[in-house]
């Protein structure tokens, strides 16, 4: 314990911690801010590292297929990802810890029953479940960095409403570079030990400036342009509900707390979280590499299909009505199918069973709007896309996935303008994506540089083998 302070103390005295919001108390009862925890796990995780790689570092771990180089790298080995681990079957587990696991251990907000989405970052860093204390430390302390620079203000106001969310998005977290720690760091040549502490604040930053871009975006297409302030004493997803117009409608609020846990992070493989890793181990800054994930989450067959599961809903509903039978549905479906498209918010690339962020959001509906008719259509669908994609015989999974059931939740509560639906997609994955960028650069990740081959190539290695 005595060490442990003594670590603390000289860990906060360092430079790299002078930005964190510590409050030192003058108790000795004070609880260790993220950083800190931090800083004492990172040592450790480095031997665990080394220990693994010396014990398993030349073991094989399967074959590599053609198929495999051809087919998307479905399955490959090829990453290290520490903050959640997907499985075909269960679904995602944050740190070991299921979504139901989650959401009785993580801490609410007071008189709310969802888990704050302060607590998974937390968890995602350190494995830990941190006290209520700690996670309103990380309110308070996003909110104290949630101002954006006036340039960045300017970007946005002067896209036009017709340019799409996720490209405003994209380019404000880019422009947040002008500002990054870690940049800046490099170009006055740090050592690379001390890479993760400039990443830290960056992710911080980051993370914390999130609400009043999209907010700014969300107000600027689909509003009058005006913002309100940050309230430094709400949490996260009460600051963002308040930014975008419904901070007053508690039952949203907690919406957004459910919303952002859940999206946070599904393993390393998925577009948007590989993309923002890759672009980093190049040790461009995280507002780069986050704004490269936002470009490959905006795309319709990832972070887009939630926008596209409402769009074709509504043009369901405008063809076929609004209380189809299910003949009606199913031919529906089909003609969806027959034009070559796909269903969206349906199949998964690693999930072969109902994802259950689908599930939690089901259960929040069934507690929340259970009369919704679009969520009636939502529960209609489920009983007749699954058997119809089977028949057709393609799509390895038939199951829904968290996009065909997220759009429906926001319409409800008013927010039905689905092409801003990714971006809050986005505020989310950035969670996930700055906790692993943290971490490659504490446990010194290198350059991502696999081996490509041409078809040329392949012909001839295989030439004269059976
Ligand atoms: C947050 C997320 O990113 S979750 C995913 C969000 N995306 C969607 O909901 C879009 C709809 N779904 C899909 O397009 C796919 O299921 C994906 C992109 C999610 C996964 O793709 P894959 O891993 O290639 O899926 P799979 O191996 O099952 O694909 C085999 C075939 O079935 C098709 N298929 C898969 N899902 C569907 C679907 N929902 N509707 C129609 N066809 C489908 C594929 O397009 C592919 O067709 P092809 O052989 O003509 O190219
Ligand atoms: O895992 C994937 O490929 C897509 C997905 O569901 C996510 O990124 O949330």
């Amino acid at each position: 314990m005595v060490a442990a302070l003594r670590n603390v103390f000289n860990v906060s005295r360092s430079p790299l911690l002078a930005r964190t919001s510590i409050r030192f108390s003058s108790t000795a009862s004070r609880q260790l801010t993220l950083k800190e925890r931090l800083a004492e796990l990172i040592p450790t995780e480095i031997e665990k590292v080394k220990a693994i790689r010396a014990e398993h570092g030349k073991k094989a771990f399967g074959p590599v297929t053609v198929d495999q180089l051809y087919g998307g790298m479905r399955g490959l080995p090829a990453l290290i990802w520490d903050g959640s681990v997907l499985d075909p079957d269960e679904g995602i587990r944050f740190r070991g810890k299921s979504i139901d696991e989650c959401k009785s251990l993580l801490p609410a907000a007071p008189g709310g029953s969802e888990p704050l989405p302060e607590g998974i970052f937390w968890l995602l860093l350190t494995g830990e479940i941190p006290s209520a204390e700690q996670v309103a430390e990380l309110s308070r302390d996003w909110a104290a960095r949630a101002e954006i620079p006036d340039f960045v203000k300017e970007i946005i106001d002067r896209c036009p409403p017709t340019l799409h969310p996720m490209s405003q998005f994209s380019m404000a977290v880019t422009a947040l570079n002008h500002d990054s720690a870690f940049a800046k760091a490099y170009q006055d040549g740090v050592s690379k030990k001390d890479y993760w502490g400039y990443t830290f604040e960056d992710s911080m930053d980051l993370i914390a400036k999130l609400p009043n871009i999209a907010g700014r975006i969300y107000r600027n297409v689909f509003g009058d342009g005006k913002l309100p302030a940050i309230d430094s004493n709400k949490d996260y997803s009460a600051n963002l509900a308040t930014l975008l117009g419904f901070g007053d409608n508690q039952a949203f609020v907690e919406l957004l707390r459910l919303y952002i846990t859940i999206h946070t992070d599904h393993e390393g493989g998925n577009v948007s979280a590989h993309t923002g890793k890759l672009v980093g181990s190049a040790l461009s800054d995280p507002f780069l590499a986050f704004g490269a994930s936002l470009n490959g989450l905006a795309g319709p067959l990832h972070g887009l299909a939630n926008q596209e599961v409402l769009l074709w809903l509504r043009k369901m509903q405008s063809q076929i009505g609004e209380n189809a039978t299910d003949d009606a549905v199913k031919s529906y479906v089909w003609s969806t199918l027959k034009g070559g498209q796909v269903v969206p918010g349906y199949g998964h690339a690693v999930l072969r069973k109902t994802d259950p962020r689908y599930t939690a959001q089901r259960e929040f509906a069934l507690k929340n709007l259970p009369d919704d008719p679009l969520f009636k259509l939502v529960g209609q669908i489920y009983e007749i896309v699954p058997s119809i994609l089977l028949e057709a015989g393609k799509a390895k999974n038939p199951w829904p996935n968290v996009d065909a059931h997220s759009g429906v939740l926001l319409t409800h509560y008013g927010l039905d303008q689905m092409q801003f639906y990714t971006v809050l997609f986005g505020v989310s994955r950035a969670f996930g994506v700055a906790a692993q960028l943290i971490w490659d650069r504490a446990l010194g990740a290198p350059l991502e540089r696999p081996k490509s081959y041409s078809s040329e190539a392949i012909q001839k290695i295989f030439k004269d083998k059976p």
